[in-house]
């Protein structure tokens, strides 16, 4: 498990994280949410004793990273895909990387099919396309069987088919019982793989909680499309906010499609369109960030200063 306590980082007069406090639980993707700046990478690299931390703590299975004796079979984790010796082939890089981390050398085989590596780990790293690249960077991590996994931005640089295998290597690690923390600016990306987000903006949290409650946090909402509207905004008043769209149609807040249904059919409205609007993580983040309130479902801690 990761648990992250006060973290802040500055560097000069530049504030990179803001005393951020979250968890990230085993068994489940969990994604890690921001525009570009927003602190993403620092947080992950204070999280892998790459970065000292102004104030706070960021730990792994209740350990700072460094005090890991051998760290790829705790923590896993793919920063950056091009740091690697070019002029070693795929197969190379992964034998060094277990060897100096007392892995077995067998593994390598291991990781290389999973990845879909396959012979391209014969030739040199130089040679790799940035989605090779990210696929030899997942076998790194994935190398010591670790039970946490970081990961961040790794779908840059994938195509569609690569995109496809990292969802559902994700869900594969997590259904494991591994934690899996993978950061991205791209919200519809984590939506379809998450589980929870942990979303921060200029360093500080703006959401610790599951995708669907996020998503749902903004209440039930109905677009309706109707000759009269007026009569309908009429028979609702009361019961639910009509907020009005365009000529002849509203959206109804906070009541299910089937009551808004029945309210148009026994006040005598015709109906031509109903339907639940679907949400997007996106459109709620925007909703979040806009509110800049903080927005915390589930896992409330007890005694936690937010
Ligand atoms: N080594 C550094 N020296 C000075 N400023 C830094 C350094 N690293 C990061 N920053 C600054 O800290 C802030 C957070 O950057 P960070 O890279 O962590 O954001 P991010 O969320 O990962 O963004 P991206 O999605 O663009 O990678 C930015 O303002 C960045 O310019």
């Amino acid at each position: 498990m990761i648990s992250v306590r006060g973290l802040t980082k500055d560097f000069g007069p530049v504030r990179a994280v803001d005393d951020l406090t979250f968890d990230v639980g085993a068994g489940s993707v969990t994604g890690f949410l921001g525009p570009n700046g927003a602190g993403k990478s620092t947080t992950m690299r204070m999280l892998l004793g790459l970065d000292r931390p102004t104030a706070g703590t960021a730990t792994v299975g209740g350990r700072d990273y460094r005090e890991h004796p051998a760290p790829l079979r705790e923590v896993g984790a793919l920063l950056d895909a091009g740091a690697v010796h070019p002029g070693r082939t795929g197969r190379t890089h992964l034998r060094i990387a277990a060897r100096s981390n007392g892995i077995p050398i067998a593994r390598v085989e291991e990781v290389v099919e999973r990845v879909g590596l396959g012979a391209a780990s014969r030739r040199r790293i130089a040679g790799y396309s940035l989605g090779m690249r990210q696929r030899l960077g997942i076998a790194t991590a994935l190398l010591g069987d670790p039970p946490v996994l970081v990961f961040d931005e790794p779908v840059n640089g994938l195509d569609l088919e690569g995109v496809r295998w990292i969802r559902s290597l994700f869900r594969e690690c997590a259904e494991e019982g591994r934690t899996v923390f993978v950061s991205s600016h791209l919200m519809s990306e984590v939506q379809l793989v998450a589980d929870r987000v942990v979303i921060i903006g200029r360093g500080r949290l703006v959401a610790d909680a599951e995708v669907g409650e996020i998503v749902g946090s903004r209440g039930s909402r109905v677009l309706v499309r109707s000759p009269d509207v007026d009569r309908l905004a009429a028979a609702l008043a009361g019961e639910a906010e009509v907020r009005r769209r365009g000529p002849g149609e509203v959206e109804v807040v906070g009541l299910p499609e089937a009551r808004v249904g029945d309210a148009a059919h026994a006040a005598g409205v015709a109906v031509h369109h109903l339907a639940t609007v679907e949400e997007s993580l996106e459109a709620a983040y925007w909703s979040l960030t806009e509110d800049a309130v903080e927005f915390r479902g589930g896992h409330e801690r007890a005694g936690e200063a937010s």
